[in-house]
């Protein structure tokens, strides 16, 4: 078992990894629900797992109530936290309890964000069933919903209480899931840390095919990762936690073109948006122009787009613009963007022109 801390004062938790921590969620979970009812978010690809962690709180005496709702992006929205929150107050569900999110990407942000609002606040727990909510969404407390104008504009940072991560759940998820959670995981190795890029390149053709070893080991680095950088700046204040974002300017409005939709999945959208970055600083002359061939070879090289029209995005430079203005990111009017000196120099770049970006997207598309 390996127990990762994020220290956050008051807010601290601890995330466990261990593979076939699921039978035993009752260890952690029991404490935590006050001999009461507990309520489990879940979707509806995730009943198999939900009935893993119903068990083993029943054989605990705790009782639980599951929420279903319906799988995909379309799920983070005003409709279904509207849903979603109803039931919670349905199920009497108090500030002190804490609520269950047990899934992808999706219901962690939708469920994060519920609990921050419901009743001014109430806790959750965060038991994560796809590759990239286990590497990256489930640890950091960035809970949203999206919005008409693009991705994640409603929400709040909500920190879980305590994130349960059982490595064994990926063997139900589909490739192409892992595949996209595997653009968070190389990530890491893209903003600071040159050496775990190379261990992805050497291992992430076994990580995809499902090597217990390589998706633990990529894993437990990738939380520890996202726990320095979180400890460092919860809210994205200084520029330390804002490195998290790099391909997501780009990835954002790439999956803002195909309407949030199974057509670019948000890790499809974050691989090429990274690509877009490295490419875009060596065009700059920041970085060498070998390292950005070096990023798009390896994320053809394990089936992730490396460009928009990788994306399958025909969209132009002005467009593309357009949607990247909504992003959180904005100050005073002018759009930073997540750049690199080189593999593992990602850096914050608050004097980039966006003409020369269009330009940049507009002959990169040709
Ligand atoms: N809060 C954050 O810090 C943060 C970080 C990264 C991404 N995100 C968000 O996460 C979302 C993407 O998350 P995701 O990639 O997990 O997508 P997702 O939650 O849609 O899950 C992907 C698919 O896998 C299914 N699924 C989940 N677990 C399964 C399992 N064990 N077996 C079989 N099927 C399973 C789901 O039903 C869904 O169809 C995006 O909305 C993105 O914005 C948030
Ligand atoms: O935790 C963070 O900080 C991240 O940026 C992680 C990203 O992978 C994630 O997609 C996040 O939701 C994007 O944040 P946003 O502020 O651009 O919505
Ligand atoms: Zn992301």
């Amino acid at each position: 078992m390996t127990t990762i801390p994020v220290s956050l004062g008051a807010r601290s938790y601890d995330v466990v990894i261990e593979a076939g921590l699921l039978a035993r969620a009752a260890d952690w979970l029991a404490p935590l629900s006050r001999g009461r009812r507990m309520a489990i978010v879940t979707d509806e690809n995730v009943l198999p797992h939900l009935a893993t962690v119903q068990a083993a709180l029943t054989a605990a005496g705790v009782a639980s109530e599951a929420i279903v709702l319906p799988p995909g992006e379309s799920t983070k929205s005003w409709a279904m936290l509207e849903h979603l929150t109803d039931r919670l107050l349905e199920l009497g569900v108090e500030r002190g309890d804490h609520v269950v999110a047990l899934g992808g990407g999706v219901i962690g942000d939708l469920v994060g964000f519920a609990c921050s609002i419901l009743k001014r606040g109430c806790g959750f727990v965060q038991i994560p069933t796809t590759l990239l909510a286990q590497v990256d969404s489930s640890v950091g407390g960035k809970t949203a919903i999206n919005s008409k104008a693009g991705k994640n504009l409603i929400g709040a940072f909500h920190q879980p209480a305590l994130v349960l991560i059982d490595p064994n759940v990926l063997d139900t998820l589909a490739e192409r899931h892992v595949r996209a959670g595997y653009a968070e995981v190389v990530k890491y190795g893209l903003i600071d840390d040159p050496d775990f890029f190379g261990w992805c390149e050497t291992h992430a053709a076994a990580l995809i095919e499902g090597d217990a070893d390589a998706r633990l080991y990529a894993i437990a680095h990738s939380v520890a990762a996202k726990a320095r950088i979180v400890a460092e700046d919860e809210r994205e204040t200084t520029g330390a936690r804002a490195l998290l974002n790099l391909g997501h300017t780009f990835g954002h409005a790439l999956e803002a073109e195909a309407g949030f939709s199974d057509r670019l999945l948000h890790g499809e959208g974050v691989a090429a948006g990274m690509a877009l970055a490295y490419g875009y600083s060596a065009a700059r002359g920041l970085a060498p122009q070998g390292d950005a061939d070096r990023v798009a070879a390896h994320l053809r090289a394990i089936g992730l787009p490396d460009g928009t029209a990788a994306a399958g995005i025909t969209a132009d430079g002005e467009t593309l613009i357009a949607h990247m203005l909504h992003d959180k990111k904005m100050d005073a009017g002018t759009l930073p963007f997540l750049l690199a000196r080189g593999i593992g120099g990602t850096f914050l770049d608050k004097s980039v022109d966006l003409a020369d970006v269009r330009a940049f997207l507009d002959q990169a598309a040709a």
